[in-house]
């Protein structure tokens, strides 16, 4: 057990100094420019000394292609010439080598897989290997419950959400999050992980984006490394994985999720899963996983409504030390309306305005700031922006838009929002389909050509969606 005490010999061969070496060749033959560009965001991620492989990562597929059409010949030859015997190279896409540090390789200091920093005792040769699963929380300390706005639109996901962070692993188990882009499903579980971190700072706490355990689990799979992540996984006290739909259409992933569901439930450990849409609507999931995941607590996050807009934007505003009024936050909430990212990319624009011409913040301001935004939306109606409008003026879910529920009440706003969204955007009646939880085009045109009929002798339609035409032009 003592190659760490023991290193081996200066000359042996490792893949760390194969990767120095390689390093040094290629930033001497090729510019600073080529080399900063395509060789030094590599990572080589393992090597596995049994079959003599080695597997370098890039940081996206446009790099990974790259190099694989471009330099892929001058590695290998490195890589024969330093091991002196054949190596085979495996390029792959390194998701996670695009936030990691630059360090290629990384030994000991944080849990590896695959017991990658310890040698085996017959292997004479330190191996670096670095599936790592790194052992920290991934929460981001500013998203908590505190800075969390509270409206009607997010009010019950909230206080699930608080009722979960107080008691993981009882009452909601698991507990699934779902609702559009931007509407802060992230935010609520990154508040629920920081709260129990507060409370418990010992808890094994572990945010993850599903599409980064999609890549855990293709690196544990080629590395051979499932006991390793199962330990890992299996172990934790709170697992926050965020927008779950990714595992579309990938079985192994859900396969080890499955598992890994099962052990955490089974131990009182608490799962929260965002997505965005509700699980019996999830395409590409095997049943039994959807199943499980209906089965603790599902909680939907609305679109946020006028006032909640308003509060969002003078909060933010006030945090960043230039207080909006609220007839400023009025003006700006009452343009945006789809969802918190926007209205956050709106406020950078505005206080960038004011600080750079010291100007205080009015609503002529706001119009300036946000002129090119503005003319975008006034010019630009979304579907998504339809689908609102129409779900808030007959009260039924925004996600009714997109589920296959058909009852009248649900069926009948939905398609008066296909056939605005033919009316007001440039969209074709497949996307519009697809806009509309994958509905087929047919659909919408016996939508489209239903509501035109009506409208014309039915004045009250006429006038309701009159009306919801003033609410998205406004
Ligand atoms: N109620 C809220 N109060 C304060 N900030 C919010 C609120 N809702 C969302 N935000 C902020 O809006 C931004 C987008 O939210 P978040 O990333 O949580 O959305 P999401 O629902 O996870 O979206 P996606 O599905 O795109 O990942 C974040 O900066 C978040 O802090």
């Amino acid at each position: 057990m003592s190659n760490l005490q023991n290193p081996p010999a200066l000359n042996l061969p490792t893949p760390l100094g194969f990767w120095d070496n390689t390093l040094g060749t290629l930033s001497r033959e090729l510019s600073p420019q080529q080399f900063k560009t395509w060789i030094q965001p590599l990572r080589l991620l393992t090597h596995d000394v049994s079959d003599s492989s080695l597997t370098i990562g890039a940081p996206n597929r446009f790099k990974l292609d790259w190099i694989k059409k471009t330099f892929s010949d001058r590695f290998q030859e490195l890589a024969t010439q330093y091991f002196g015997q054949a190596t085979t190279l495996n390029f792959v896409l390194d998701v996670e080598g695009g936030v990691a540090e630059a360090a290629p390789v990384r030994g000991g200091t944080e849990p590896t897989l695959a017991g990658g920093a310890m040698a085996s005792e017959d292997n004479p040769v330190q191996v670096e290997q670095v599936f790592e699963i790194e052992d920290h929380s991934k929460l981001n300390p500013s998203l908590t419950f505190e800075t969390f706005v509270t409206g009607k639109a997010n009010q019950l996901a909230r206080a699930a959400s608080i009722q979960v962070a107080h008691n993981p692993g009882s009452s909601y188990n698991p507990m699934f999050l779902y609702g559009g882009v931007g509407l802060g499903k992230t935010h609520l579980i990154h508040a629920i992980g920081n709260h129990l971190l507060k409370e418990k700072p010992n808890a094994k706490i572990r945010y993850i984006h599903a599409e980064q355990y999609v890549s855990d689990v293709v690196r544990a799979y080629q590395q051979k490394a499932f006991d390793r992540f199962k330990r890992y996984y299996h172990s934790l006290d709170l697992l926050l994985i965020d927008d779950i739909q990714f595992f579309s259409g990938k079985s192994r992933t859900q396969e080890e999720f499955f598992y890994a569901f099962e052990a955490l439930l089974s131990n009182k450990s608490q799962v929260i899963i965002t997505s965005d849409t509700y699980p019996k609507e999830m395409a590409g999931i095997d049943d039994r996983l959807i199943s499980r995941f209906d089965s603790g607590l599902t909680v939907a996050i609305e679109p946020p409504e006028l006032e909640m807009r308003v509060a969002i934007l003078m909060k933010k505003a006030a945090e960043e030390g230039i207080p909006m009024s609220e007839d400023v936050a009025f003006f700006v909430a009452k343009h945006l309306r789809s969802n918190v990212r926007e209205l956050e990319g709106a406020l950078r624009k505005i206080l960038a305005f004011v600080r750079f011409h010291g100007r205080e913040v009015t609503i002529e301001v706001a119009r300036t700031a946000l002129k090119d935004l503005l003319s975008i939306q006034n010019r630009q109606i979304s579907v998504e922006n339809i689908q609102k409008a129409v779900a808030d003026f007959y009260s039924i879910k925004v996600a009714d838009m997109y589920s296959k529920k058909r009852p009248a009440n649900i069926a009948r706003p939905r398609q008066i929002a296909m056939f605005m969204a033919k009316e007001l955007t440039q969209k074709s009646l497949p996307e519009i389909g697809e806009l509309f939880g994958g509905r087929d085009h047919t659909t919408v045109l016996h939508a489209v050509r239903k509501v035109a009929e009506e409208r014309s002798h039915d004045s009250q339609l006429n006038h309701e969606i009159h009306v919801i035409e003033q609410t998205l032009k406004a």
